[in-house]
């Protein structure tokens, strides 16, 4: 038995084997570990003695050494570029030497002492626990996301471990007898988008730095709706400001109250999205502000999580196709890190096919890939439905090309009465999603009919937002109260006087209809 498979075989599960040696210390671990609050964990966890070694201790069967400690850890580097260039997670930094983004590199070779199956073993057996911060479906997988921070540092909503929908009645009913049709519906969180995901790990982060005494007063974002509402309430968590960049009547009532009933310092502003972003990386740079949004790659370090999560409910089937709805474009890389990262260290053997999909009034992408992935050019986006992608010069687009290239990756785009129409015939079978989710759908139904994605390919459209956000959208088209659009899925609601006779009268109809 090698050593990896000793400690897959030994261990608690909630607590990292590489806690248990060093040379000449021994740790013992506290079976009382099933206890919640955080405090707890940092005072009773993990008794230290110089003593001789517990039974938990590791050690292996063969008497060879334990291997030395190896202590994960990770670091910016720039993006997609071969230099020396690196910086301590623990910088205020966002931007390479050259200007171009950063990314997060963990420390490989450390993670590779540990087999596929050990870390299959040990994500899978922290799901659905309120161990303290490893029931978060982001910090369950802690050493691949921030391996350095406390845990008392954490700032968690539980966020993650959310539902992935078998989409049987809508795949086999509106897209030719598909049958291996899921949504992961990422938009049933906390604040009711995936931003969550990513926001747990960059205020835990901006926590750890205040704790360093670091000059950050507060932490702000552009937003088209939810990155403000993460913003807002992981930090009304941790008890530090935030300031939300949002533009005036661009986004729904339902993400505008977010902010402000988290005690945001909300500032709305006679622009668009790109016009936010632009103003606040101008003025984080200048104040001690935290940026953010998902330039900062932080955030994508969480949003990663997701495409993990789905591996693991898939029990370690890699499905054939992810399909993202894309605007800023960090979540379609966030996907593709998570898959990859998988791969390399063993979990499963090969990656999805991604598809972005973009709306036609904010499609920047999608010219992007039409032209055979010559030079991008940023577009004007116009008003959409989906209204938190409206989006023409995404901060990602290197990180997007770079997913979408090396998961031989598709984008397809949306019109406003294809999206809406989609999301109402998703609602129909039971669902209740985003605008969003919308222009995902549509992208599955047009691979579909040119027979780019089969019948029995195992799908997943990721469902970015909770469709409570969007409900006067809905409202509009069930109401036909949409200027030019069909609504051919409306169900508005029947008047009818409250005399017997004419219920009887209309449920008759209703039922000779549906019979
Ligand atoms: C609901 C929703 N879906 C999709 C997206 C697109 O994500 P990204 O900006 O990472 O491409 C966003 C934000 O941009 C969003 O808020
Ligand atoms: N949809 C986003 C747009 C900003 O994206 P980010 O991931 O860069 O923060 C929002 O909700 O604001």
């Amino acid at each position: 038995m090698s050593y990896q498979q000793h400690l897959t075989l030994q261990h608690h599960p909630l607590v990292h084997p590489l806690l248990f040696h060093t040379s000449n210390m021994a740790y013992t671990y506290s079976p009382t570990t099933t206890f919640f609050p955080k405090h707890h964990l940092r005072s009773t966890t993990i008794n230290c003695t110089s003593s001789s070694p517990p039974p938990t201790t590791v050690t292996t069967t063969n008497n060879r050494q334990p291997v030395p400690l190896l202590p994960f850890s990770a670091k910016y580097v720039p993006f997609n570029s071969i230099t020396d260039e690196s910086y301590s997670l623990d910088e205020i930094i966002y931007r390479s030497s050259s200007g171009g983004l950063l990314d997060v590199q963990h420390d490989m070779n450390a993670l590779k002492q540990f087999d596929g199956k050990y870390w299959r073993t040990l994500f899978d057996s922290r799901v659905g626990r309120a161990t303290w911060p490893y029931g978060s479906g982001v910090w369950s997988k802690k050493e691949w996301v921030l391996p350095e921070i406390d845990n008392d540092d954490i700032i968690s909503c539980f966020e993650g471990n959310s539902n992935l929908f078998w989409a049987e009645r809508y795949g086999k009913e509106n897209l030719s007898g598909m049958n291996d049709l899921w949504v992961k519906h990422c938009g049933i969180s906390h604040t009711g988008s995936f931003k969550d995901l990513g926001m747990t790990v960059l205020v835990s982060q901006v926590n750890r730095l205040r704790k360093m005494n670091k000059p950050l007063v507060g932490v702000g974002c552009a937003s088209t709706g939810d990155t403000s509402a993460a913003l807002s309430a992981y930090c009304a968590a941790a008890g530090i400001p935030s300031i939300v960049f949002l533009p005036a009547n661009k986004i729904s009532m339902a993400q505008l109250v977010q902010p402000i009933a988290n005690g945001a310092f909300v500032l709305s502003m006679d622009t668009d999205f790109d016009g936010c972003m632009k103003l606040i990386r101008e003025i984080t740079s200048e104040l001690p502000i935290y940026l953010a949004n998902s330039l900062n790659s932080l955030r994508l370090e969480g949003q990663k999580t997701a495409a993990i999560e789905i591996l693991q409910q898939f029990n370690w089937e890699v499905p054939d196709w992810v399909i993202i709805p894309g605007g800023n474009l960090g979540n379609i890389y966030a996907f593709y890190k998570g898959f990859k990262m998988c791969e390399e260290l063993g979990l499963v053997d090969r990656i999805p096919r991604l598809v972005c999909a973009q709306a036609a009034n904010a499609n920047p992408l999608y010219l992007n890939y039409k032209s055979g992935w010559k030079n991008f050019t940023p577009v004007k986006a116009t008003t959409t439905f989906a209204s938190a992608i409206q989006i023409g010069d995404p901060v990602s687009i290197d990180r997007a090309v770079y997913a979408l290239k090396n998961s031989d990756g598709i984008v397809e785009e949306a019109t406003e009465e294809e999206l809406m129409d989609e999301m109402a015939a998703a609602d129909a079978t039971g669902m209740f999603v985003c605008p969003h989710t919308g222009v995902a759908l549509v992208a599955l139904r047009k691979l579909r009919e040119r027979g780019v994605i089969g019948r029995s390919d195992r799908t997943v459209v990721v469902s970015t937002a909770h469709g409570l956000k969007f409900s006067q959208a809905k409202i509009d088209y069930h109401s036909k109260a949409i200027e030019g659009m069909g609504c051919k899925f409306a169900n508005p609601p029947v008047e009818v006087k409250a005399e017997y006779s004419a219920v009887m009268d209309v449920l008759t109809k209703y039922l000779s209809k549906v019979s």
